[in-house]
């Protein structure tokens, strides 16, 4: 399933230094996962590194990922922010807030050393829920994309799990004992997303192939049937 997203939207190209943005979490770990497995192939031809921004609310990398990742041969490394030091004046702390502060950190860490793309653990119910988040609270049918070149910086965003169901993942992270850790701070404020997720396993029934085809359905747009 990876290697088809990888292989359909060219994700890993010839040369590529790819950072891969590691929370610890399940899909950040299997991304990682199969970025070490694939440097083992025959020809191989890129470099990656995981990345783990640390600020004051999330605890560190749990112990046994940071063993997985030593036994997977990954270059991991581990930068410290103040989030909420970074405030304005008045300016009260989010979970948007921290996000976009460890958005920012993945990018100037990539520009900073010589990183060409930065890979994130998005996968397939992600996507699907971003689309009806979109579609339901902004009125336009959008999503987070699996390739999105960024214009104004040197630096292509990729999402190597876009085919992936999370089902499957939870299913593999159990099976090789990463399953488990999550953001717990207290301003997370995932309302909207954890509503579009039960949105989409109404509509899908938690099917597999009825997530394919919605995910199918964005790339086979009929504007003479659209409004
Ligand atoms: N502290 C962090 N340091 C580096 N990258 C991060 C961090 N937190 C999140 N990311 C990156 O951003 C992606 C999306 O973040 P989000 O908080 O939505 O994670 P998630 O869907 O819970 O995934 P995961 O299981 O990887 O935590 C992650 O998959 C990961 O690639």
């Amino acid at each position: 399933m990876i290697d088809k997203a990888v292989y359909d939207y060219s994700l890993i190209e010839k040369g590529d230094r790819i950072l891969i943005g590691a929370s610890g979490g399940k899909d950040s770990t299997a991304l990682i996962e199969y970025f070490a497995s694939r440097k083992l192939r025959k020809n191989s031809d890129f470099e990656f590194t995981a990345l783990h921004i640390q600020s004051e609310f999330g605890g560190p990398i749990p112990e046994n990922i940071r063993m997985l990742f030593e036994k997977w041969n990954v270059d991991f490394k581990k930068i410290e922010i103040d989030v909420q030091g970074r405030l304005a004046e008045g300016k009260k702390m989010s979970c948007y807030w921290c996000s976009s502060q460890r958005r920012k950190e993945l990018l100037v860490y990539a520009k900073e050393h010589g990183y060409n793309k930065i890979a994130l653990g998005h996968h397939l119910d992600d996507i699907l829920a971003t689309v009806i988040m979109n579609a339901l609270q902004k009125a336009e049918l959008s999503t987070m994309i699996p390739k999105l070149k960024l214009e104004n910086f040197p630096v292509t965003f990729i999402r190597p799990l876009c085919y992936t169901p999370e089902d499957v993942i939870i299913e593999h992270a159990k099976e090789t004992g990463y399953y488990g850790f999550t953001c717990t701070c207290t301003f997370q404020d995932n309302s909207a997303r954890k509503a579009a997720r039960k949105k989409l396993d109404y509509l899908t029934d938690g099917d597999r192939i009825l997530k394919e085809h919605l995910f199918n359905a964005l790339r086979k747009i009929k504007p003479e049937y659209l409004p």
